[in-house]
């Protein structure tokens, strides 16, 4: 049997509640995304996890919080790291998702929001976390995976997103349809083939 893979988007965040542009703001889980990260403890229950990677905010912290109490993982090893953390917007955290589409027209946005290599003002392009998450992948978490070790990595939808990219061998134009829900776990056999 081969070994796996778990990858976790953070459950809802305060301002993914509020439909704000959150990046490296370091919000906690709100009501609805406390739930999810329960819900997401539960389908996890059946899986062995010998190693978990987290980013460095809160949101991420929390959900995995949640899951290590309820699936009771308190003896399994966690790494955190800021490799993992969310894209960083720049400009736009804390603004509101619509405002600024109103502002700035619905393509804009979804250029920013969405494309490989165009930045946020002031921001990260995908391009730009997909290179401080692949080495981190490849120096870390890889090599746990390279041991047989079963691996759960909480980090959120566009540091997510880089790591599909690569793992899917995903091209840019593929990976601006790919979005990553809140608290549902994405399972990998590894090797991913
Ligand atoms: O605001 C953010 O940091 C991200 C994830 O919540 O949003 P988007 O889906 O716009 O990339």
């Amino acid at each position: 049997m081969r070994n796996k893979l778990i990858l976790l988007r953070h459950g809802q965040s305060v301002y993914n509640l509020e439909n704000r542009f959150t990046g490296w703001r370091d919000v906690d889980l709100s009501e609805k995304g406390i739930q999810e990260a329960k819900a997401a403890a539960e389908k996890l229950k059946s899986q062995k996890i010998d190693q978990v990677y987290t980013s460095i905010l809160i949101r991420a912290k929390h959900t995995y919080q949640i899951i290590e109490d309820i699936d009771g993982l308190q003896n399994v090893p966690l790494k955190e790291d800021k490799a993992l953390n969310e894209r960083k917007y720049g400009d736009l955290e804390g603004l509101n998702k619509a405002d600024i589409a109103e502002k700035f027209g619905e393509e804009q946005v979804h250029i920013w929001r969405r494309s490989f290599d165009i930045p946020p003002p002031n921001g990260e392009s995908l391009k730009d976390t997909y290179y401080r998450v692949i080495p981190y992948f490849k120096s870390d978490i890889k090599k746990d995976l390279d041991k047989g070790l079963n691996i759960l990595v909480v980090a959120h939808g566009n540091s997510l997103r880089a790591l599909v990219m690569y793992l899917d061998n995903l091209s840019k134009e593929e990976i601006v349809e790919k979005e990553i829900a809140t608290g549902v776990p994405i399972i990998y056999d590894w090797p991913v083939k």
